[in-house]
């Protein structure tokens, strides 16, 4: 062998070596020790958070939750409109979960994320369909760069949560029972909400309308647990990049730490976080089924140099098998059909073949006129 092949070896057994690192999560990475961000996490200059002297920070619209199921909710609803057609998100308050059960939640999602990794990889996976899934990044099998991120998902389809519930992590203490618990709460909130929004869409609920909440209420649910700790140099990198989601709603629950940003008017801005709320959020099915009224909003995480940060998304949709299509009343010869029928497997194929960037899935959803 010349001595220029062992250096081209080395170099390749060292990239590698990298490689298989960086798919073992940032905090994997972190607890490793590490004070300067490796190259594989930094962004090109125009896709990183720009380097503002004070981020601008947007207060949401609050939707109270308890005034619009009273004798207020004509009220609230023109609120939530509003907020559905001009932001695409609001913060929840009171809206009925207890502390406890988001206390708890809280707990175990911290705890999962400080369990020595080899009892987080037992839940690796690079399967999309896999219905618990620990992994790292945005897309860590199609991410040149990599995000600073590490996830849970845990499939938990309110029909079958009971059989999900076994192929659950049993590590911390309480895991399963507080994060089932949080599954079914955040469900029922997500009804709560749903018939709240075909109200606003539609006008008064139908024979047809109460079909649909029974299909909801057996619909598709995902748990999303994101753990962003401190990173060295955050200006390089997000913990997320600019995304919608892809379900009906998206119920996130957020802890002190900035970090999250959605675009508006042309500019990314902080969510600043409200004590006792769920940043709610619209998801590409509804903006589908909204026929375009309601849009799915690009939203990204940046992250600190100071503090882990935790949240827990919940993503509600149709069952897994059923037709996402625009809702025939709002369809007619002045607003056409503006979308094609979609469902999540061909979002799943989708995302299989080519990178998920900003609204691509919907836009590839789209009618051409
Ligand atoms: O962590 C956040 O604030 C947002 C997370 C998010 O956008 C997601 O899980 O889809
Ligand atoms: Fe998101």
């Amino acid at each position: 062998m010349t001595p220029g092949m062992a250096v081209e070896n080395d170099s390749t057994t060292v990239a590698l070596e990298l490689a298989q690192m960086y798919q073992k999560g940032v905090k994997h990475l972190c607890d490793n020790g590490l004070n300067k961000l490796p190259f594989k996490y930094v962004l090109p200059n125009s896709d990183r958070p720009q380097p503002c002297k004070l981020p601008a920070a947007l207060q949401l619209p609050v939707i109270d939750l308890a005034q619009l199921c009273g004798p207020n909710r004509c009220h609230v609803l023109r609120s939530l409109t509003k907020a559905c057609e001009e932001y695409g998100f609001f913060q929840l308050i009171n809206h009925g979960i207890s502390s406890d059960v988001i206390s708890n939640m809280r707990e175990v999602s911290s705890k999962f994320f400080e369990l020595p990794y080899e009892e987080r990889a037992k839940y690796m996976s690079s399967d999309m369909h896999a219905t618990v899934r620990y992994g790292t990044s945005f897309n860590q099998n199609k991410d040149n760069v990599f995000c600073w991120r590490d996830f849970l998902k845990l499939t938990c389809n309110p029909n079958n949560l009971q059989q999900l519930l076994s192929g659950w992590p049993s590590s911390p203490a309480g895991f399963k029972d507080s994060a089932s618990t949080y599954a079914e709460e955040t469900h029922r909130l997500f009804l709560c909400l749903v018939e709240a929004i075909l109200e606003s869409l539609g006008g008064d609920m139908e024979i047809e309308d109460e079909k649909l909440l029974n299909e909801f209420e057996k619909g598709s649910q995902l748990m999303v647990m994101n753990c962003y700790p401190q990173c060295p140099e955050p200006e390089l990198t997000l913990g997320m990049p600019p995304h919608s989601d892809y379900g009906f709603l998206t119920l996130l629950l957020q802890d002190q730490v900035e970090g999250l940003q959605i675009h508006y008017q042309q500019k990314w801005v902080t969510v600043q976080p409200l004590p006792n709320s769920f940043v709610v959020n619209i998801g590409d099915h509804l903006e589908i089924f909204s026929n375009g009224r309601y849009k799915s909003v690009l939203h990204r995480v940046v992250v600190n140099a100071k503090k882990d940060r935790i949240s827990v998304a919940t993503l509600h949709s149709l069952p897994f098998d059923s037709t996402i299509k625009p809702w025939p009343k709002l369809v007619n010869e002045e607003n056409p059909r503006l979308y094609k029928d979609t469902n999540f497997g061909i979002f799943l194929d989708y995302i299989s073949s080519c990178e998920p960037k900003r609204k691509n899935f919907l836009n590839s959803r789209k009618i051409i006129y």
